[in-house]
């Protein structure tokens, strides 16, 4: 079995045990329920930010531990001060250590758009991103159906929030578009085997239809990156490891930005 598999094996456990603690109605009357989410759109084309989605993320399948200190509320407010058009808060205790709590922590701090950093399987956690005050939710082809696509998509554009669909490749791409999709993300790399190569999102670009916001996802390390793939048509980098793996991921990012 892959680690993909794995994961979302886990996941539907875990699913299955959060709705036995927590109903739907207790999260439609959970705290940030009833707020209205931000722009994923505004955020990402505003000329005075980087189109960087900046990630906390402690841990990966991939790299192991990454970073066992950082604070989420500090590093997040360091990433929207330097100029992140979005933050990405991994949700996922058991392979990515992370919780509930980091996304309270940075919606409490932080006034830009927050993508739930998730495996997302049932409509259940699309409840939670939204109690949880995420603006953002990520859907992940290589482990949905369209249909799965397209009906997730759909109840979060309902719920206010904004989609963002990941693919790895033209197969993904073309079975998964959908209406119900705000912003189409190339993964760097494969999930089920951890390869990474830029040269993904260059060969995918050009098959993104337009009316979709256009992101580069994972490996990205170096701001000479960012401007060849602005080049090349992306609105978005979602970046993690690169500022989090330092001991500083709040100045790490100023000086990435810096330099694109
Ligand atoms: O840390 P990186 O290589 O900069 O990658 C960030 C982000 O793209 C990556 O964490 C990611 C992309 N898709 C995912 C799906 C689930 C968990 C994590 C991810």
């Amino acid at each position: 079995m892959n680690i993909l598999d794995k994961i979302v094996l886990r996941k539907k456990e875990e699913v299955a045990h959060a709705k036995q603690l927590i109903s739907i109605h207790d999260l439609q009357t959970t705290r940030h329920f009833d707020r209205t989410p931000l722009s994923f759109k505004e955020f990402l084309l505003a000329n005075d930010r980087t189109g960087i989605i900046a990630e906390f993320k402690r841990r990966s399948p991939s790299k192991g531990l990454i970073n066992g200190v950082a604070d989420v509320a500090e590093v997040t407010q360091a990433y929207n001060a330097a100029g992140a058009s979005a933050l990405s808060v991994l949700t996922d205790v058991d392979f990515f250590g992370g919780k509930t709590d980091d996304l309270l922590a940075a919606r409490a701090a932080n006034n830009i758009p927050i993508l739930r950093k998730d495996f997302m399987i049932d409509e259940y956690q699309i409840l939670e991103a939204k109690a949880w005050g995420a603006d953002i939710i990520l859907l992940i082809a290589a482990i949905l159906s369209p249909k799965q696509i397209s009906d997730f998509g759909k109840f979060a554009q309902d719920l206010g929030l904004s989609v963002l669909l990941e693919v790895h490749n033209e197969e993904e791409l073309e079975r998964s578009i959908s209406p119900h999709l705000d912003a189409i993300g190339v993964n760097n790399r494969n999930l089920a085997d951890f390869t990474v190569d830029i040269q993904t999102s260059f060969d995918l670009v050009n098959k993104i239809p337009d009316e979709f916001l256009k992101i580069s996802e994972s490996a990205i390390s170096d701001p000479q990156t960012i401007r060849a793939l602005k080049g090349a048509g992306f609105n978005g980098f979602l970046i993690g490891e690169n500022f989090m793996k330092t001991d500083n991921p709040g100045l790490a990012i100023n000086e990435f930005v810096g330099q694109i």
